[in-house]
This record gives structure tokens, sequence and C-alpha cells, in this order.
């Protein structure tokens, strides 16, 4: 299993045409008509895409803390699953991570779980209280070298703080993704999209300017400081433009995301299902419209997955009640094969720039997101684009099953994800 040889077979590179790929201490050692190896294992790739190892700028793992609903471990196995091979894990646990030890801790556990990479998060503000700033400098300069810095579930809505997080991680690179939600646009209980539905359902729901006043102050704010920051699951039309018109100017920023914001819209809350309940929530076709137009085009950098799972005596509430979040990484890949690649928005090699390359670039990963190349690390992934099926929440290899995806057919399958030459999915098996 581990550290064995792989002669990959006739896999189509990026979708650029069929070619070998021998996998060999870790790295990709041969690329092109190759003849058998000896001690290889070979595995017949044909019909089957190669894209470089996909990596999630946005998972909440839930180690420390919340265990019963999912651990590095399971986490890592399902990221596997879905062709990843390094995530960014979110700092909302229980402790928060907003010191050096627990941002060593998780990196620690990764290691020891041994399926994805897994690069802590650090918080912006100390227990993401919004009100003091977290070690940052200590984290940046720990083991765990955080880079990305982020109070995930909650929006560093003091501007002050705001500007001086933006300034003090500009010195060593870092960057802020922010989760954008002005707190007095969308307080107390909203916990939906703000429309002619949430009226009529009775629930009360916050509206997209909410996250797009967010998100032009932040703009504005790396601006005028000369630093990063990244629009964490961006939502609506309106930020979109608000960041395609802040590229223009040469800001600093970028944006992700998520796959239930490319597929799902607000009318599945007409049911009260709580499996669709997230934040920021499921909004319009509108808006589903201009994201996958914006990810099309590269205004969006990135796909990441804001997999958020949740134990069922959470989730399993009259609708107000419930978590808020949802299940991303094991369908990640086939929801933008669905949204974006069958219907010819985008090319592989756009999927392995905003599943890749650009998520490994924006959080400071060196060895991810690279070119499928001889020497380069052999992280990649093997998806069979031809495949269907029907998703089946029980499957899944997250302890939650809080699965939007359930009972939907998506296009394509990931066949196997190799990190540094180990196969870690084997024809859809995780290799524990
Ligand atoms: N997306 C969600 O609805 N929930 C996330 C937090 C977050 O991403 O804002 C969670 O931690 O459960
Ligand atoms: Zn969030
Ligand atoms: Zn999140």
């Amino acid at each position: 299993m581990s550290d064995r040889t792989y002669l990959i077979k006739g896999a189509d590179l990026l979708g650029t045409g069929r070619t070998d790929l021998l996998l060999e201490d870790g790295r990709i050692a041969a690329v092109g008509k190759l003849g058998d190896a000896a001690q290889a294992a070979m595995i017949e790739a044909d019909g089957l895409v190669a894209l470089p190892g996909l990596v999630d700028l946005h998972t909440h793992l839930r180690e420390p803390g919340r265990e019963d609903a999912e651990t590095i471990s399971s986490g890592s196995a399902a990221a596997a699953a879905g062709g990843f091979t390094a995530v960014l894990a979110m700092a909302n646990t229980q402790p928060v991570t907003d010191t050096a030890e627990a941002a060593e801790r998780i990196l620690d556990l990764g290691r020891a779980a041994a399926l994805v990479d897994v690069q802590p998060i650090g918080a912006v503000t100390k227990s993401l209280a919004g009100e003091e700033l977290a070690e940052l400098g200590l984290m940046a300069r720990s083991r765990a070298n955080v880079r990305v810095f982020s109070d995930d579930g909650r929006c560093v809505h003091d501007a002050r703080i705001m500007r001086r997080a933006l300034e003090y991680v500009k010195a060593f690179g870092g960057v802020i993704s922010q989760h954008a939600q002005e707190p007095q646009l969308a307080g107390g209980s909203a916990c939906c999209h703000e429309g002619e539905l949430s009226g009529r359902l009775g629930l009360p729901g916050w509206p997209g300017v909410a996250e797009e006043v967010i998100v032009a102050r932040d703009v504005m704010l790396a601006r005028h400081t000369g630093s990063r920051v990244h629009v964490a699951h961006v939502s609506t039309a309106g930020s979109v433009e608000v960041v395609r018109w802040a590229k223009s100017q040469g800001i600093a920023v970028t944006a992700e995301v998520t796959p239930h914001h490319l597929l799902l819209t607000t009318d599945l809350l007409s049911g009260y299902d709580p499996v669709f309940k997230v934040n920021p929530p499921l909004r319009p076709q509108e808006d589903v419209d201009a994201l996958r137009a914006a990810l099309a085009d590269g205004t969006i950098d990135a796909v990441a997955t804001d997999h958020a799972p949740h134990a069922r005596h959470d989730k399993e509430h009259a609708f107000a009640e419930a978590a808020f979040g949802m299940l991303g990484l094991e369908q990640c890949l086939q929801v933008v094969t669905t949204t974006m690649v069958q219907t010819g928005r985008m090319t592989w090699a756009d999927v392995a720039a905003a599943l890749s390359t650009r998520p490994a670039r924006i959080a400071g990963l060196a060895g991810h997101g690279r070119p499928l190349a001889v020497d380069e690390p052999a992280n990649l992934v093997l998806i069979d684009p031809s495949a269907t099926g029907t998703i089946d929440a029980d499957a899944s290899q997250s302890l939650s099953r809080n699965n939007p995806w359930h009972g939907r057919t998506l296009q394509g399958r990931v066949h196997s994800t190799f990190l540094r030459g180990r196969a870690t999915l084997l024809d859809g098996e995780v290799q524990k």
C-alpha cells in the first residue's frame, strides 16, 4: 500500500492528451510513453483524467472539541476520497486555534492521520471574540507555519481590528480569510436568504448586501494597507461585482466559492429540511449564475468546500434551531464536473487552476498545486468524468451525515488520490 511505485497507464493529463506517469519515491519520476516497470503497481487509467491533488482552502475538521461530528482522521479520509491532498483546517474548533501550540497540535494530528496534508488556519482574534488580535506572529513562526488567518463562522466586523490584522500579516505574506456577514444587517436569528420565499416560510432571512458591504469595506482596507484579503464562501452577484472591480484596481483580493453555492438555490428551503441550512445561505438562481460566470472567468479564484460536519443532534431540529453548515469534501469535484465542466464553462486545466494551483498559491503551500511534471511531488488525483453516481450520505467517510447531495445524481467519480506518491484512495477505496 504505502511507499510503492505506481505506473499510471494512459491517463488524460488535464484533458490535454493521454500519457503514462511513473510515481517513485514520492515524486513523479517519468511522464510520457513508458514501458512496463518491474516492481511498479500498474493502474489502468484509460478514460481517467489526471489533475494535481486538490487543495481545500476551507475545511472544518471539528477536532479538538467536537470529535462526535468529525475528527482530523475522519475528515482526512473524506478529503482523500474527494481527491484532496491538502486541506486548510478552520480555526473554529473548541478550543479555538488561536495559539502556536494549538496550531502545531492540528498539524501533528494531520501528520498522524497521514491521508492529506492538514494545514491549520489561525484565528484572527482570541477565542473568535472579535476583540483582541490572536498570536498571529507566533502562529506564523511556529512549526505549523500558519499563513491563513480567519475567524470563520464569525465575521471580523470591527474595521479597526480588520485593519490591524491586515497590517500584521503583511509582514510575513499572510492573508486574512473573511467570513463576510455584517452582524447588524444579518444578525439575531437570520437563518436563510432574505426574500419573497423567507417571508412566505416565516423564516428570518439575511440579504446579500450584508455580505457585500463587508467585501467592499475589506477590499478598501486591503488597498489601504497593501495587504491581502481573501473572501470566504462568496454567495452573491454583488460580491462578485465588488471583487471584479477590486481586481481591476490591482487590489490584492482573492475569493472562493463553495460547491453548494454553485448548484443549490434558496427554493430548496421550502421543505424546511435543515440539511440546506448554511451560512452564507443558499441564494436565488441569479446569484448562482453570477458565481458560475465569475469562477469561469477567474474573478473567483478557487472552489473551497466549507465542509461543515454536524452531529445529528445539532442538525436534526426545526429549521430555525438547527446548526448551520453542510458536508462538502467528498462531492466537490463531482459538483464542479457537473456544473462547470459538463456545461462547457471550464476545461480540466481550468479545474486544476481553481481547485489546486490557485488555492495552493493563496495559502502559500509550496508542495501542492504543482504541475504534473518530472521531479514534482507526486500529489495527484484521477477522476473518471464519464461515470455518474447517485450520492448516498451513508457511504461517506465523514462521521456526519448532513450531506446536501444525498439522493442526487452527479457526474464523475473520484478514482484515486496520491499524496507524495502514496495512494490515499485507490479505485474508490480510502487507503488508511
Ligand atoms: N458554513 C456554515 O454554515 N457553518 C460553518 C461556519 C462557517 O463557515 O461560517 C461551521 O463551522 O459549521
Ligand atoms: Zn463562514
Ligand atoms: Zn466555514
